[in-house]
């Protein structure tokens, strides 16, 4: 297997926090791997992966190394790296079309014109399953369901073909049946690709229907990482086991790993 990121000691502190948000955290992303990153809420799985897209507001302290034997080089904002945000109504421009924003990465990463660029965005509005493509390529944010925006921010975010796609609690705000077409839909496009996905979530059941391997945080540090049957059905972590439990609690469906 080839690494893609290398992540070594990191530690991130936010302008004047208390502590860091990040503490001395080593994982290596195996390129073409579904890692899943989960933890409660203040973990800090947000911040690893805006550390890892480079997305850190400035004057945040960062130590340790982050290094990408995969890539060619550093990673170029936007081309290689492709990120997909909780709530798609923020991430889109609401006074540019679809076609438009969508169009937009392929026009500056692959040289497209604009002709070129609005029939790339139709082809990659038809890729994530929106009805319609052309129609939607002319239409504006809100003119579109939740769900639809997310496939438009999906597009948006593989529009520059990048190796790496982090989607960071991309379904948190859908409800659980677009949820789980949301989940589909990334799965088959990293797949057919050959992308990275780091799929953050607080979800453990959603994470482990799709991850090769889960990573847990708690307050900031990496507790546990390994394949998801393993991770799940014998947790070493009191955090882990912590979560499957409440996964058990909530009588939700039977989890990977889990006797039926
Ligand atoms: N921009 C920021 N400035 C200062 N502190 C921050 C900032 N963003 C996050 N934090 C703090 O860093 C810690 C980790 O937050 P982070 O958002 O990474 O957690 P998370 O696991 O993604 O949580 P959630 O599940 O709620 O999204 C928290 O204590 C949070 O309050
Ligand atoms: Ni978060």
């Amino acid at each position: 297997m080839t690494t893609l990121a290398a992540i070594d000691g990191l530690t991130v502190t936010y302008r004047r926090a208390p502590a860091p948000a990040l503490s001395g955290l080593s994982l290596d992303i195996e390129a073409g791997e579904i890692l899943a990153i989960i933890g409660e809420s203040g973990s800090g799985k947000s911040t690893l992966a805006r550390a890892i897209a480079g997305l850190l507001p400035e004057k945040t302290t960062i130590a340790g190394r982050l290094t990408w034997p995969g890539l060619d080089g550093a990673p170029r904002a936007g081309r290689d790296i492709g990120y997909v945000f909780q709530d798609p109504g923020s991430s889109l421009n609401p006074v540019l079309t679809i076609g438009e924003q969508v169009g937009e990465g392929a026009r500056r990463h692959l040289g497209l014109d604009r002709r070129a660029a609005v029939a790339e965005a139709v082809r990659l509005l038809a890729r994530v399953h929106l009805p319609e493509p052309q129609r939607i390529a002319r239409a504006y944010p809100h003119q579109l369901s939740g769900g639809q925006r997310q496939r438009v921010a999906i597009a948006a975010a593989i529009a520059a073909r990048p190796r790496l796609l982090i989607a960071d609690e991309v379904t948190s705000a859908l409800d659980v049946l677009v949820q789980a077409a949301i989940v589909d839909l990334l799965v088959e496009l990293v797949r057919a690709d050959g992308m990275t996905l780091v799929f953050v979530t607080h979800d453990l059941a959603l994470a482990s229907g799709i991850a090769d391997r889960v990573a847990v945080m708690a307050e900031g540090r990496l507790v546990e990482l390994g394949p998801t049957a393993e991770v799940v059905g014998a947790p070493r972590a009191v955090e882990t086991a912590a979560l499957v439990a409440a996964h058990i609690d909530l009588s939700s469906p039977p989890l990977v790993g889990e006797a039926s």
